[in-house]
């Protein structure tokens, strides 16, 4: 989110209404602009390591549920009954929903916070609205439906016209500033994940390596969680208050977001498993004679264990990020490059889908797979019309912030393929050597 977004920047007003709503802000912590990532928090004077930075009391988080579940006027059971129609993947729409009645009605409760936020205009806003396209589409017809002929007092939204871009807006506020944290307590003493936006602390930016972190403590007086955020390390005089969103590959960063993180560790590459697309990896690696697209029935019923084969397998598999490859896309690669049913029968699941258990059918099968995984890497790279030299040139030749963060996106991506390519190029000669000291010896 971008400073100069805002057409109304008060963020002194942030702090002041949390405090007088009883929460507590270190004197130290300011809301200041902080670069490419918009406005942040930043501390103006140093931190021990355990300083509580904010803590927020229990009413300040705004959620869909505490209400709606002890209010049963028109209102509020049209919001309900419009909630219940969003699919779960889309729970940011959920909060969403609460997030456009806040921010219709006169004299919110969140309205302090709502004048903060309701200017931002960042790039999420137009991803998700193309992606979610459809949804908020048909959402907005259904909104339109239920609202149709309500009277004010039965109309959540206060009498407002509510269209496809209010839902989009509202949705992709959410999912850029909401957190998924412990919500009501059930009678068996465990918390109900619930998705809520949390004011003032939504101001920290995102580091994999954050020098803070949110916790969630049980208030002493009742049942209530208090959200606080505590300094994770020593702060320093001028540092920004940086949290971890999450381990996120950079899909979900740009969705969510609306940036990518550069040599992101979580970031993959995703692809479809296609026997067609396999063999033609496989050859042009030289790998001989490939099945992948006509398996024998042992290796079906392998490939119906790592539910890649048989009914609603799942085909998305990944390369790059945590696994450098998919431990199923792996196992999947040794099975159909081995002919010997017997000698892959010797080995358990786990151990045909770890990567640690260096070449468990052998050498040449975990060659000819390391092969066949850089070739597919060729193949995904061939798809990218550009070069990653000709984005850099794009970038410096001067395009839009959207274009500049779509090209971003994806030299990331392609990052990622070369990386996995390189190790696994590395693992492959590594391999071919001890072949060769062995044969020798
Ligand atoms: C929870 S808000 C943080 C406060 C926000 N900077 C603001 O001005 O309101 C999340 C948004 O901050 C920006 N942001 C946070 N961390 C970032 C980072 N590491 N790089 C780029 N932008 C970041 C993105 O626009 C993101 O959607």
């Amino acid at each position: 989110a971008t400073a100069t977004a805002r057409l109304v920047p008060r963020p002194p007003d942030l702090i002041k209404w949390v405090r007088r709503e009883g929460g507590f802000i270190h004197r130290g912590v300011k809301i200041l602009p902080n670069g490419a990532h918009g406005l942040g928090l930043v501390a103006c004077e140093e931190m021990s390591k355990g300083s509580l930075l904010i803590a927020l009391p229990a009413h300040v988080p705004l959620k869909f549920g505490d209400h709606e579940s002890h209010n049963v006027d028109g209102a509020t059971s049209v919001l309900v009954n419009l909630a219940n129609k969003v699919p779960e993947e889309l729970w940011a729409m959920k909060l969403g929903l609460k997030l456009l009645q806040e921010r219709a009605k006169i004299g919110s409760f969140w309205w302090p916070y709502i004048n903060d936020i309701k200017n931002l205009q960042y790039a999420p806003l137009l991803s998700q609205v193309n992606k979610r396209c459809r949804f908020l589409l048909d959402f907005e017809q259904e909104v339109k439906h239920a609202l149709h002929g309500l009277k004010s007092d039965n109309h959540p939204f206060e009498g407002q016209d509510i269209d496809a871009s209010g839902l989009g807006w509202a949705m992709s506020a959410v999912s850029s500033r909401a957190f998924r944290l412990y919500g009501k307590k059930l009678p068996d003493g465990s918390h109900i994940d619930t998705p809520m936006m949390l004011p003032l602390i939504d101001m920290c930016n995102h580091s994999f390596n954050p020098n803070a972190q949110i916790v969630q403590e049980q208030d002493v007086k009742n049942e209530n969680m208090l959200i606080k955020v505590v300094a994770q390390v020593p702060i320093k005089e001028n540092d920004s208050i940086l949290i971890n969103y999450g381990c996120l590959s950079n899909d979900l960063f740009l969705l969510d977001y609306g940036f990518v993180v550069s040599s992101n560790p979580y970031d993959c590459i995703e692809l479809k498993y296609d026997g067609a697309l396999l063999d033609a990896a496989s050859m042009a690696a030289g790998v001989t004679s490939p099945n992948f697209s006509s398996p024998l029935p042992w290796q079906q019923q392998l490939l119906t264990q790592l539910n890649l084969h048989g009914e609603a397998p799942n085909l998305k598999v990944t390369i790059g990020g945590e696994e450098l490859v998919e431990r199923r896309l792996l196992a999947a690669l040794r099975v159909l490059l081995a002919n010997d049913v017997e000698m892959v029968q010797r080995h358990d699941l786990n151990t045909l889908q770890s990567l640690a258990a260096n070449a468990p059918l052998g050498t040449e099968i975990e060659a000819s797979a390391f092969r066949t995984i850089i070739a597919l890497c060729v193949i995904a790279l061939g798809h990218f019309p550009t070069k990653i030299m000709e984005d850099e040139s794009l970038i410096k030749c001067g395009v839009s912030a959207s274009i500049e963060l779509a090209i971003q996106f994806r030299i990331q991506k392609k990052s990622v393929i070369i990386d996995v390519m390189r190790e696994l190029s590395r693992r492959l000669k590594s391999l071919l050597s001890k072949n060769t000291s062995a044969a020798q010896s």
